[in-house]
C-alpha cells in the first residue's frame, strides 16, 4: 500500500466535506493501492468549528513540493495562484473546484492544463458530470449549449417563486453553503460566466476568453417579473448559453424566460442541455453547490488521477459554429 500525500488548501465547505469524504472512501482508494495522507490544511482562522483535526489546519502556507496531489478549495484567485503554480511547475497535479482561478488565470495555467496536470470537474455544477459530459459529447459537434450553472440564483428564483423575498432567500442560500464567499459573483452573474468560459474552452477554443462573456444577473428582478412570467405559463432562469450567431459563437448569461415545460424550467437542480450532431439533443441535471456535492466532484477527480488518466484537457483546436442558435428571450 502505498501513502497517498495530499495537499489541502481551503477547509471551507468544499474543503472539509471533501477530507471527510476521503475518509469516508477509504476503501476505495486502498482497493487502488493507497492510503490517504493529509499534509495539511490551509484556512485562516484555526478557531472556526470543522471536522478536520487542529494539528493539520494551517494558518501559514507549508511545503506542497512535498504533495503527491494539491487540492484546492480556498476560492479568489491570486492567492490561490500563487501557492499552486510552483507545486505545477514541479509536475505535482492539480485538483481545483475554483473556477474563477481558471477562467481569469488561464494564460498562467493553461501550459499545465494541456499537460494534463489540472483536474476539475467540481468547477463546473459541483459533483454533477459537466466537464466529463463534455468531453463525451467531443465526438459530435456542439450547435448550442444552455445551462443553469449557478446553484445560489437557481436557489433564489425557486424561493422567489415559493413568494420568499430575494434578501431572504440569498440569506438562505449562504447559509446552506452554495453561495460564494461574494455573493455578488452568484447574483451578478459572474460565477455562471466563469464556469460558462470553462466549458467552451473544453469544447470550442482553448483561449476562449472570459471578456466574450456577457454577462447579466438576477439582482434586478422582481417578483413582479416572475409572477408575470408564470401569468404567460413561463419560468424565468438564469441561463448560460453558447450559440451562433453570425458565424462567431455568442457567450452570454442572463436571466431568461422558458416555457415552463422546458426540460431547463423542470429542472429541480443545475442542468446543461447540449444539442449537438449526429448525437442530437443530450441532458444532465443535478446538484450544482453545496459541500457533500462538490467534494463528489473532487473525489471523482481524484479517483481519476490515480486510475493514470489525465486532467481536463482544453480544445485541440478552435471551432467555428456550424449553425445559428435559438437563445431564450432575455427578461428584463
Ligand atoms: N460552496 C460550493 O457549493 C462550491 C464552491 N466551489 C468553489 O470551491 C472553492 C471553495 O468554496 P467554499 O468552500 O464554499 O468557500 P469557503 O469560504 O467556505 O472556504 C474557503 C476556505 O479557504 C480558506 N481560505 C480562503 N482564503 C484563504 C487564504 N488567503 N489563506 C488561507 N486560507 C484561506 C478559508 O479559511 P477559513 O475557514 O479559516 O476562513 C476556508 O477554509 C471556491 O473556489 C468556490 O468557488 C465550487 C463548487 C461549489
Ligand atoms: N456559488 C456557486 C457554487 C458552485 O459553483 C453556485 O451557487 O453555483
Amino acid at each position: 500500500m502505498e501513502p497517498l500525500k495530499i495537499a489541502l488548501l481551503g477547509g471551507g465547505t468544499v474543503g472539509s466535506a471533501f477530507y471527510s469524504l476521503v475518509l469516508e472512501r477509504r476503501e476505495d482508494l486502498a482497493a487502488m493501492g493507497f492510503v490517504p495522507r493529509f499534509l495539511g490544511v490551509l484556512v485562516r482562522d484555526k478557531a472556526k468549528p470543522r471536522p478536520i483535526p487542529e494539528a493539520l489546519l494551517r494558518t501559514e502556507p507549508f511545503d506542497l513540493l512535498e504533495a503527491d496531489v494539491v487540492v484546492e478549495a480556498m476560492g479568489g484567485v491570486e492567492a490561490p495562484l500563487g501557492l499552486v503554480l510552483p507545486a505545477l511547475e514541479a509536475g505535482i497535479p492539480l485538483i481545483t473546484a475554483n473556477k474563477a482561478l481558471l477562467a481569469e488565470a488561464w494564460a498562467r495555467l493553461k501550459p499545465f492544463a494541456e499537460e494534463g496536470l489540472i483536474y476539475h470537474e467540481a468547477s463546473v455544477m459541483a459533483g454533477t458530470p459537466a466537464l466529463s459530459f463534455l468531453e463525451t459529447l467531443r465526438g459530435s459537434q456542439l450547435l448550442e449549449l444552455h445551462g443553469i450553472l449557478n446553484g445560489t440564483t437557481l436557489y433564489i428564483l425557486q424561493e422567489m417563486e415559493r413568494g420568499r423575498t430575494y434578501e431572504e432567500a440569498l440569506r438562505e442560500a449562504q447559509r446552506l453553503g452554495y453561495a460564494e464567499a461574494d455573493p455578488s459573483l452568484d447574483v451578478k452573474g459572474i460565477d455562471a460566466a466563469h464556469k460558462l468560459t470553462l466549458l467552451a474552452r473544453l469544447l470550442l477554443d482553448p483561449d476562449f476568453p472570459l471578456s466574450q462573456v456577457e454577462a447579466r444577473g438576477i439582482e434586478g428582478l422582481t417578483l413582479e417579473a416572475l409572477r408575470a412570467a408564470e401569468a404567460r405559463g413561463e419560468k424565468v432562469r438564469l441561463v448560460a448559453s453558447l450559440y451562433g450567431e453570425g458565424g462567431r459563437w455568442r457567450a452570454r448569461v442572463a436571466p431568461v424566460a422558458l416555457p415552463q415545460d422546458h426540460p431547463l424550467a423542470r429542472a429541480r437542480g443545475n442542468a446543461l442541455l447540449a444539442r449537438t450532431a449526429p448525437l442530437g439533443e443530450v441532458l444532465v441535471i443535478g446538484p450544482g453547490a453545496g459541500g457533500g456535492a462538490t467534494a463528489s466532484g473532487l473525489l471523482a477527480d481524484l479517483l481519476r488521477f490515480l486510475s493514470g488518466a489525465p486532467g481536463h484537457l482544453p480544445a485541440s483546436r478552435k471551432k467555428a459554429p456550424p449553425s445559428e442558435g435559438a437563445p431564450f428571450p432575455e427578461v428584463e
